[in-house]
């Protein structure tokens, strides 16, 4: 289902994992990745932050995220399946993914665009949720007259962003103070030159 946006693509698939699935998938991936919290510098500080990751993805791939240069883990092998299940839906390769997990309602993802040199010009990013539902809320970078955008993720629901949105829009997953379970969100990236490690 393609939700309308201006300059750049949005798609939502609601129920792409069915719940209970979503719900054992959430579990297992909760026990069995080996979750970080790294250390990024913001403001010449360096913070931890917010939430706990993992990155996952074909060997020899260095990808640089705020300041971070995440080394790929191997592919879990369900997360492997559920790769090849979202090729197969959008006809897109992908070979990195990364994962974060929102422990409560204060772990949170700051606005930003996924716009690293190293996922191509137009990057296809695959979003996969788990869990507690959360707001994903998008921003016009440079037009404040242009209506932000607000989608409840729910858990087994599958959001695909492409064309030029991560050149236009800015999109975060805000905190909130209300008492919430944890979520697991997964997106499935093309990072390019994978044996070129980007300065
Ligand atoms: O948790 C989400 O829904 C968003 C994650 C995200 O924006 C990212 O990993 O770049
Ligand atoms: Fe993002």
């Amino acid at each position: 289902m393609n939700a309308p946006i201006s300059q750049g693509e949005l798609s939502l698939e609601p129920h792409f994992i069915d719940p209970p699935a979503a719900q054992r998938l959430y579990q297992t991936l909760l026990d069995e990745l080996c979750w970080q919290q790294p250390q990024i510098r913001m403001f010449g500080r360096q913070v931890s932050i917010p939430r706990l990751q993992c990155f996952q993805g074909d060997p020899g791939i260095h990808y640089r995220y705020s300041g971070l240069a995440l080394q790929t883990e191997p592919w879990h092998p369900l997360i492997n399946n559920l790769r090849r299940r979202i090729e197969a839906l959008s006809q897109q390769s992908f070979n990195t993914v990364l994962i974060n997990y929102y422990r409560n309602g204060q772990d949170s993802m700051g606005w930003h665009s996924d716009d690293e040199p190293e996922l191509g010009k137009n990057p296809v990013i695959a979003s996969l949720s788990l869990g507690q539902s959360r707001r994903f809320l998008l921003r016009h970078r440079y037009d404040n007259s242009i209506a932000r955008q607000e989608h409840l993720l729910n858990s087994g629901s599958l959001l695909i962003m492409s064309g030029q949105l991560q050149h236009y829009w800015h999109h975060s997953v805000p905190k909130t103070s209300r008492p919430l379970e944890g979520r697991i969100n997964l997106t499935f990236r093309h990072t390019l030159n994978p044996d070129i490690q980007m300065e």
